[in-house]
């Protein structure tokens, strides 16, 4: 009968049969949108592009703070097929960043084809979905980052590096104009290097030698090529992980402006794997011809190459007999990426936030240096510690004023393991959830006078009269880091890099920003990135 009907089917039938395929698809796609559980007010989806048609043309972030102003704490949106929950309150979240590994909430978002497609999934921290295998990265990862000698060493190698970009930008002279993200871009982008592979990868000094480009011979300016190219594909594939996350297959392979993005982020994906593959080939033949009696260098890549292996250099050994084995070069390549890509641009998006806001601020920016003089003391070149780090009470304030006001990631993702109640509904296994820190950090209920930029609502609180919301100190109302299991294990190394570039600067030179009148100028898919941030260097007027 079946073969019956295919055999008598010509090729004038074709569109009726792509219009009957059609209506089916539309009709199932409606029907699934009509009798879904729980419904929640929301933009209302189109088929194959879902809610995404509404985001065209704003930043991702924009349009969900116009969402939430639409529909209120919790809203829903269908992004390439997946139906994700918008939480905007704080005390919907609280079950999400319970601290424990019987969590509820230990994964983060659906490894879907489009991440496969991304080569994000499965591997590493971020998205990695396999408990076992995300528990025994994330022991390695937390011990490279998170030990007392690492945060002398971190303090110790951002120290070095201030210097070193301090010369540059005196060679540039105080009229230079330099756009700051460019530098701090590789300013993170070195450290992270350092920590994750041992080695210097002379980012800052290949991009002021592509400023001056004077002096440089053929395979000097080779090099330089390179070290720019890394970078920016670390910067590019950040902003693809959005394409991938919103459109679906049909979406990206057909839509004609999304096409052609997605091709080349697919092209620069490649080039960035290659170039990280290569580095841990490169390191194990490295390791391979060390005597046995020669020490190897203490960084990330070797801690994994060696992770259970006779030259492990690391006495901890776990107690599940699966996780006892070496690390794959899949496995290694996966947390290597991790650290590159979570680890470079959040932080210098951080610091030129920072910088945009003292620069509209000045009385702010006075009191900071107030506590950097009283900190630091006079001697002006004195380098940094970890001690003077943990008396800045200020800037600490400064500083998660900053980020509520211009969060970094904007959005914290979570899937429920088992159903849950949340919001007085309740959510089948495998809901996903987004926690929008960019609105739950201004919610009216839980700051005062949330529009306020006003770093004085976290400093020394308990003394003042006025803060009486951010007294209470209520859970999740301030998520720089994310929370629970899942939370940030680089925060440390951020904030360190984060305040110590802080002094660094603001102790000796102002920072001008040449157009005052301009906005902070960012770009918002899957995090918010600063585009540009013009400066002037100039040496403080005492
Ligand atoms: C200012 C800088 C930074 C900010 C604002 C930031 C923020 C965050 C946030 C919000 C999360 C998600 C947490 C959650 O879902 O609860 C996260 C995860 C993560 N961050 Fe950071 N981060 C920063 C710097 C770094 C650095 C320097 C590194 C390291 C090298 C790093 C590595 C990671 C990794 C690997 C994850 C995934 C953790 C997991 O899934 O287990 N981050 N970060």
């Amino acid at each position: 009968m079946v073969t019956e009907i295919i055999s008598s089917f010509g090729i004038s039938d074709i569109p009726s049969l792509l219009i009957i395929l059609s209506i089916i698809y539309v009709t199932r796609f409606y029907y699934n949108y009509f009798t879904r559980p729980n419904p929640l007010p929301g933009p209302f989806p189109l088929p194959i592009i879902g809610s995404a048609y509404q985001q065209i043309g704003c930043g991702f972030n924009s349009w969900l703070i116009s969402l939430h102003k639409k529909y209120g704490d919790m809203f829903e949106i269908i992004l390439a097929g997946q139906r994700l929950i918008i939480l905007c309150r704080p005390d919907l979240v609280v079950k999400m960043n319970i601290p424990s590994t019987k969590t509820n909430y230990p994964t983060r978002l659906h490894i879907t084809e489009g991440f496969m497609e991304y080569e994000l999934g499965g591997k590493g921290l971020t998205f990695n979905n396999d408990h076992k295998s995300w528990k025994y990265n994330r022991q390695f990862f937390s011990q490279a980052l998170m030990t007392p000698s690492f945060n002398h060493l971190a303090v110790e190698w951002t120290n070095e590096l201030w210097n070193e970009m301090e010369s540059y930008w005196n060679n540039l002279g105080e009229d230079y104009e330099l756009d700051l993200i460019k530098w701090m871009r590789r300013f993170t982008n070195e450290i992270i290097f350092k920590v994750a592979t041992g080695t210097k990868n002379n980012a800052i000094a290949s991009y002021h030698d592509m400023l001056i480009n004077n002096s440089l011979n053929e395979k000097e300016k080779e090099k330089l090529i390179e070290s720019k190219n890394f970078i920016e594909s670390i910067e590019t594939y950040v902003e693809g992980i959005f394409y991938f996350f919103a459109f679906n297959k049909f979406t990206r392979n057909y839509f004609p402006l999304i096409r052609g993005k997605v091709k080349k982020l697919l092209k620069n994906k490649d080039y960035l794997f290659d170039r990280l593959y290569t580095l841990i080939k490169e390191r194990r033949i490295e390791i391979e011809n060390t005597p046995l009696d020669q020490p190897l260098s203490h960084d990330m890549l070797t801690t994994f190459i060696t992770a259970n292996t006779p030259r492990d250099i690391n006495a901890v050994k776990y107690a599940d007999a699966d996780l006892l084995r070496p690390m794959t070069d899949n496995e290694i390549f996966g947390n290597i990426l991790d650290a590159m890509l979570a680890g470079t641009d959040t932080t210098a998006n951080f610091i030129c936030f920072v910088v945009y806001y003292l620069g509209h601020y000045p009385e702010v920016k006075q009191r900071l240096r107030q506590e950097f003089d009283r900190v630091l003391g006079k001697d002006l070149t004195r380098p940094i510690t970890n001690k003077d780090l943990d008396e800045l009470e200020y800037c600490d304030a400064v500083t998660k004023e900053v980020y509520r006001h211009s969060p970094i990631v904007f959005f914290l993702a979570r899937i429920n393991a088992q159903h849950d109640k949340v919001g007085g509904y309740d959510w089948p296994g495998g809901t996903t959830f987004q926690m929008l820190t960019s609105v739950l950090m201004k919610h009216k209920d839980y700051w005062t006078e949330p529009e306020k930029f006003d770093p004085d609502r976290f400093y020394r609180v308990e003394e003042s009269d006025k803060y009486l919301l951010e007294k209470k100190k209520i859970k999740d109302t301030l998520l720089i880091f994310g929370g629970g299991i899942r939370m940030c294990p680089g925060r440390k190394l951020a904030l360190m890099e984060l305040k110590s570039l802080l002094i660094l600067i603001y102790r000796k030179y102002d920072v001008e920003l040449v157009d005052m009148n301009a906005p902070l100028k960012y770009s918002s898919d899957m995090i918010n990135v600063c585009k540009e941030l013009i400066v002037r260097i100039k040496p403080r007027k005492f």
